[in-house]
């Protein structure tokens, strides 16, 4: 419990009304969650506003509403809380309930700032290593997470497959969630004595204000390429990369991939000292000697790595040059920690990530991988990859997420027709989308590989597991078979509904024989 003078204290604010000598149990966003004696901040979000969700918070005993100064309107009655569909009268919420109105300019920001506090900064007590990149954020933060398990530090995790407070897992709904949940866990971090916490920090995240109480000790800056650009993500790509580079201005070490074409728009305005490495120039980390090979079904990648006056090589599980980029990321990161070569050695060459090129066949004569792909630039690093391990056939199955990024469709539409040997088109998560309108999207982009003169050969099988199904029935010896871009999630969500589907069961049922009579 804190008590609202001393939270409000931490913060900037325009007025409060009502007593703020109380005491307050916990702190949300959202109206289901509040509970006798929560602060509830009012977010105008993209699809509701959350100043609507007042009568609601007080029914569930809202103590404190923390509310945009904007929508505090003087009436004849006094002040109001005022929106489109809405009005309530605030001295009657002071005098009938001894609710405290507090008005703010910026309510992210606000509620980001009293999370940080109510929950006693969490985020000072432990050192923070914050991920960020178009791609390859969870593998990374994998990857230096199992180097500092390995080397005995208990290490807290936020990101898109899971939460991990030291003691219990967590699915979350956002790769880097709400700031009151993220200063909710990084305080049962801290409960937990974990050392150190790895998030996730996408960019929606820092746009949103998620993490704006956060320093970190360590920013990682891994990657960008167009991506998030779209209704409820960036606007143009220059503010997509605007929000990535602010990490550099919330972290006292930059990590920095220095063969990114923009690693100096990144770096632009840094206020961090600045790492960096590289696969094609020298820097403080290097990789060098990259080779891929397989080794009882799984697809290896071999390097080796130079820092400061070392050389090692390394194994891992995962392949392609881009993991290596990852490995790079969380090697440079150990090196701000107490850890030997050795056990960099030995949790590369053992951690795997759900979900992320996870082979599911073993002795088939045929690679069946599940991967997180859902984008151009890592569907075609990933088939890119692939053919390098010379398949007979390189198959692709994947779909498109709706509510997301359109000119994605196209792009990897063009990028299956132009990579892969043959693409089966099917469903992703289509949201609030028509699934068939988001698979012809994909199909005119594999088209346009046809104009440039390559042969595409697909089928759109809307179903996915029928999909994969197919797959496995057409599957030859030195096949190679990818299911992209839903990787370790077990749901499809239609329509604001999460249903089962997880694509590991999939292809293991699939691959176990119960292969339905596939009409087409
Ligand atoms: C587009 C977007 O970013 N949406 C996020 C946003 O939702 P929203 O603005 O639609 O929320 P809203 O429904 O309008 O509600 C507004 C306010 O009213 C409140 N409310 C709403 C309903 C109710 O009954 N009661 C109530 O109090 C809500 O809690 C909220 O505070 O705020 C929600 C709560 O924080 C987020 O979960 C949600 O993420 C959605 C699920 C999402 O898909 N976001 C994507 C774009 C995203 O953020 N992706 C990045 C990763 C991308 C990557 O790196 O690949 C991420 O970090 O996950
Ligand atoms: N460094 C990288 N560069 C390009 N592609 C990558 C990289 N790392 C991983 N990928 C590809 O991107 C996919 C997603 O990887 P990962 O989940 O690690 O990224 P992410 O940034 O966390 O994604 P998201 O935030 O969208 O969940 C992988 O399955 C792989 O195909
Ligand atoms: N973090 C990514 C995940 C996309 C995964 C894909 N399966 C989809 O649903 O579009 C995003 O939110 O854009």
């Amino acid at each position: 419990m804190q008590l609202l003078r001393s939270l409000l204290k931490q913060i900037l604010y325009e007025s409060v009304r009502g007593d703020d000598d109380r005491k307050i149990t916990d702190i949300c966003c959202h109206s289901e969650k509040v509970k006798e004696g929560s602060l509830f901040v009012c977010i105008n979000g993209y699809r509701n506003n959350g100043h609507e969700y007042v009568p609601q918070a007080v029914e569930h005993g809202a103590a404190v509403l923390v509310v945009d100064d904007r929508y505090v309107i003087e009436s004849r009655s006094g002040p109001v809380i005022l929106t489109e569909h809405m009005k309530v009268n605030v001295y009657e919420l002071i005098r009938d309930r001894n609710i405290c109105v507090v008005a703010v300019r910026d309510t992210r920001k606000a509620l980001s700032a009293l999370s940080a506090a109510f929950f006693d900064h969490p985020a000072e007590r432990m050192k923070m290593i914050g991920i960020t990149g178009t791609n390859g954020k969870t593998t990374t933060a994998f990857l230096t997470a199992g180097i500092l398990q390995e080397a005995g530090y208990r290490v807290g995790m936020i990101g898109t497959i899971e939460s991990y407070d030291g003691r219990r897992r967590e699915t979350v709904k956002n790769t880097t969630p709400e700031s009151c949940e993220i200063h909710r866990l990084l305080s049962r971090m801290v409960e937990n004595e974990c050392d150190c916490c790895v998030m996730e920090v996408s960019s929606q995240g820092i746009a949103l204000q998620r993490t704006a109480d956060i320093f970190f000790d360590i920013g990682v800056f891994l990657n960008i390429e167009p991506d998030h650009i779209g209704k409820g993500e960036h606007a143009t790509f220059s503010e997509y990369l605007y929000c990535k580079s602010r990490l550099m201005r919330q972290c006292g070490i930059g990590i920095v991939n220095q063969d990114d074409p923009n690693v100096d728009k990144i770096l632009a305005g840094h206020t961090c000292e600045v790492e960096n490495f590289s696969i094609r120039h020298p820097s403080d980390v290097m990789a060098e000697d990259e080779w891929y090979g397989m080794e009882s079904g799984s697809l290896q990648s071999h390097f080796t790595v130079k820092r400061e006056w070392r050389r090692e090589d390394i194994v891992m599980q995962l392949p392609g040059q881009f993991n290596i980029y990852n490995a790079l990321a969380a090697i440079s990161v150990a090196g701000h920690f107490k850890v030997d070569r050795e056990q960099i050695k030995a949790a590369l060459a053992k951690q795997i990530v759900p979900g992320r090129c996870q082979n599911m066949t073993a002795g088939t004569g045929y690679v069946f991988l599940i991967d997180y792909a859902h984008n151009e630039m890592s569907l075609r690093n990933l088939l890119e990859t692939l053919r390098k391990f010379k398949p007979a056939r390189l198959i692709v199955i994947f779909g498109c997420g709706g509510n997301r990024s359109v000119l994605r469709r196209y792009q990897m539409g063009e990028t299956a027709g132009r990579l892969a040997d043959f693409t089966i088109i099917t469903s992703d998560n289509p949201r609030w989308e028509d699934p068939e309108r988001i698979m012809n999207q994909i199909e005119d982009g594999l088209r346009g590989a046809v104009c440039a003169g390559e042969k595409p050969s697909y089928i759109k099988i809307s179903d996915r597991r029928a999909a994969v199904e197919y797959a496995v029935s057409m599957a030859e010896k030195r096949d190679i078979i990818v299911l992209a871009g839903k990787g370790h999630e077990s749901y499809q969500e239609i329509k604001g509904i999460r249903y089962p589907l997880d694509d590991r069961k999939i292809v293991q049922e699939a691959l176990d024989g119960g292969i339905r009579e596939y009409h087409c």
